[in-house]
């Protein structure tokens, strides 16, 4: 395996200035000949949380997959850069041991393992995060149930059991695709806890959600996508007080 090279000065970014602490510039993915992601630019500051919303089909999980550095979809063009590292140039194995989080819809719980062995499996390589007992005190739901079969949890439980994997990893950005998606009210209020714990611990996160109106809740910022572009960019609360914009692109 190849290591991951730690440059010495702060790079400059093809577009001419130093990144943001996580950026991306005109990144542009394709699933085979399917043009998916069309030019994504953002800027993430360190410790905010910024929603990614928009329509069904807008580009939304495909750009945090192609962030993550996944080899689908597959970038073909722009850079993404976290805390000075050029994550274009690695793969999402890398990204990862950078720092990089990805929490994927399906949350990934591995069957046949209990919660513990979950979260042990997740710090199989280094660097790590937070040690098993510290993600127990955030969640101590998931502490009662260390030696119970992950795959037997509630939804919602296992929304937190996959966030307590991305934190048992090194974390500098925590990438989050629809945390609330099949989840009953009840259980997105708890998510809803859950991801206000995330906020306090000041984690820099990305979240998409079809549930903007949650998401807005939750985050500093939100950029809009259309068409595989970013549309909009502005605060949370520009977007809950401009119904004209929620109707053009989001739909609630
Ligand atoms: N594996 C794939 N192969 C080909 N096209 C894909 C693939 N995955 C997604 N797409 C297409 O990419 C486009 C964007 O999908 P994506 O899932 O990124 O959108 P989204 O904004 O996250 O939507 P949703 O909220 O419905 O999940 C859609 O037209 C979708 O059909």
């Amino acid at each position: 395996m190849s290591s991951v090279q730690v440059p010495t000065s702060k790079p400059v970014t093809a577009r001419g200035s130093a990144p943001a602490f996580f950026s991306a510039w005109d990144v542009h993915a394709y699933y085979g000949e399917s043009y998916i992601v069309q030019g994504v630019n953002m800027d993430v500051r360190e410790g905010e949380i910024v929603a990614l919303l928009g329509r069904n089909g807008a580009g939304k999980t495909s750009t945090l997959r192609t962030l993550a550095r996944m080899s689908e979809p597959e970038l073909h063009g722009g850079e993404i850069w976290l805390d000075h590292q050029p994550l274009h140039e690695m793969k999402s194995w890398q990204a990862a041991r950078l720092g990089l989080q990805l929490v994927q819809e399906d949350r990934r719980i591995l069957p046949g393992l209990t919660v513990g062995q979950n979260l042990e499996l997740a710090q199989i390589a280094e660097p790590h995060g937070w040690t098993i007992e510290r993600i127990y005190e955030l969640f101590p739901r998931l502490g009662e149930r260390h030696e119970q079969d992950a795959t037997t949890l509630s939804g919602g439980e296992q929304q937190m059991l996959a966030i307590g994997r991305a934190l048992a990893r090194h974390l500098k950005i925590l990438l989050l695709d629809e945390p609330y998606e099949g989840l009953a009210p009840v259980i997105v209020q708890e998510i809803e806890k859950t991801l206000q714990n995330v906020k306090s611990l000041g984690i820099t996160t990305i979240i998409v959600e079809q549930n903007a109106i949650a998401a807005l809740k939750l985050a500093d910022r939100a950029l809009i996508m259309d068409n595989g572009q970013i549309v909009f960019d502005g605060t949370s609360q520009e977007v809950l007080d401009n119904k004209e914009l929620r109707d053009q692109y989001l739909a609630v």
